[in-house]
């Protein structure tokens, strides 16, 4: 299945809404930390529901959001989930960014980068369609550290690529950004039940549901164009 089929699958069954609940667990601590300034232009990446740039839009004046994704179903619902007049969202592979070189103040991307088939490449074009001191904001939770999250791959039927902290940071450089900050965000609003009550059915171990979500959670890299 190509990935273009899978998310407009997810799209249809109204999994993009389900990612979103997840997501928001930590994607609004990623947000809040991006300076957006009166009159910027922002590009999300891999966009799904689009509530990323939703909840930019009510929290500051943008001049422009622009949300691009692979799926057709998933940019339609995005479409349809708002009326803001300076949101749109618009269907396309993010390794060939339909835009001008400098035309982005930020970019945003949230558990998306990692079904990239060429990421160098699509850090290139986040690097060409960045301003002199934009920022690229890369959210993950599929990462090499945070062992517990490798099961994903299997539950999902297009290839993602596993890149530990130090491979974002290496790769970000070698696309011409700047690294300007790595963290993790732990998901403190995931319930974890108590010991006895493992195994669930996701779960074999509350260690290991601990250590998925406490320890690890979403691994931000910022980059920022020179
Ligand atoms: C797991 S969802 C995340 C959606 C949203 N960012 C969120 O946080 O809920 C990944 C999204 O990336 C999109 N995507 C995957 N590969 C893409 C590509 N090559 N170009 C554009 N979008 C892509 C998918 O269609 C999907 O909507």
């Amino acid at each position: 299945m190509s990935t273009q089929e899978e998310f407009d699958e997810w799209a249809a069954s109204g999994k993009d809404r389900g990612m979103e609940d997840h997501h928001w667990h930590t994607a609004k601590d990623a947000l809040s930390a991006i300076p957006v300034e009166e009159g910027d232009v922002i590009l999300d990446l891999g966009t799904g529901s689009g509530y990323a740039l939703r909840a930019l839009s009510q929290t500051h004046y943008l001049s422009q959001g622009i949300g691009l994704d692979g799926s057709p179903a998933m940019a339609q619902n995005a479409r349809e989930y708002t009326d803001a007049v300076n949101v749109s969202y618009t269907i396309g592979d993010f390794h060939h960014l339909p835009f001008a070189d400098e035309s982005f103040d930020h970019v945003w991307s949230m558990e998306a980068f990692f079904f990239a088939e060429e990421p160098v490449q699509l850090l290139t074009e986040i690097r060409r369609v960045l301003r002199s001191g934009g920022t690229l904001f890369c959210a993950v939770n599929f990462y090499q550290e945070s062992k517990h999250t490798h099961k994903y791959q299997d539950q999902i039927d297009v290839p993602m690529f596993l890149w530990s902290q130090q491979e974002y940071r290496d790769l970000f450089r070698e696309a011409g950004l700047d690294v300007a900050a790595q963290t993790t965000i732990p998901d403190e609003e995931i319930e974890i039940p108590p010991k006895d009550e493992f195994p669930t059915e996701e779960w074999e171990t509350r260690d290991a549901m601990v250590d998925r979500y406490r320890t690890w959670g979403t691994l931000l890299t910022i980059g920022v164009a020179p």
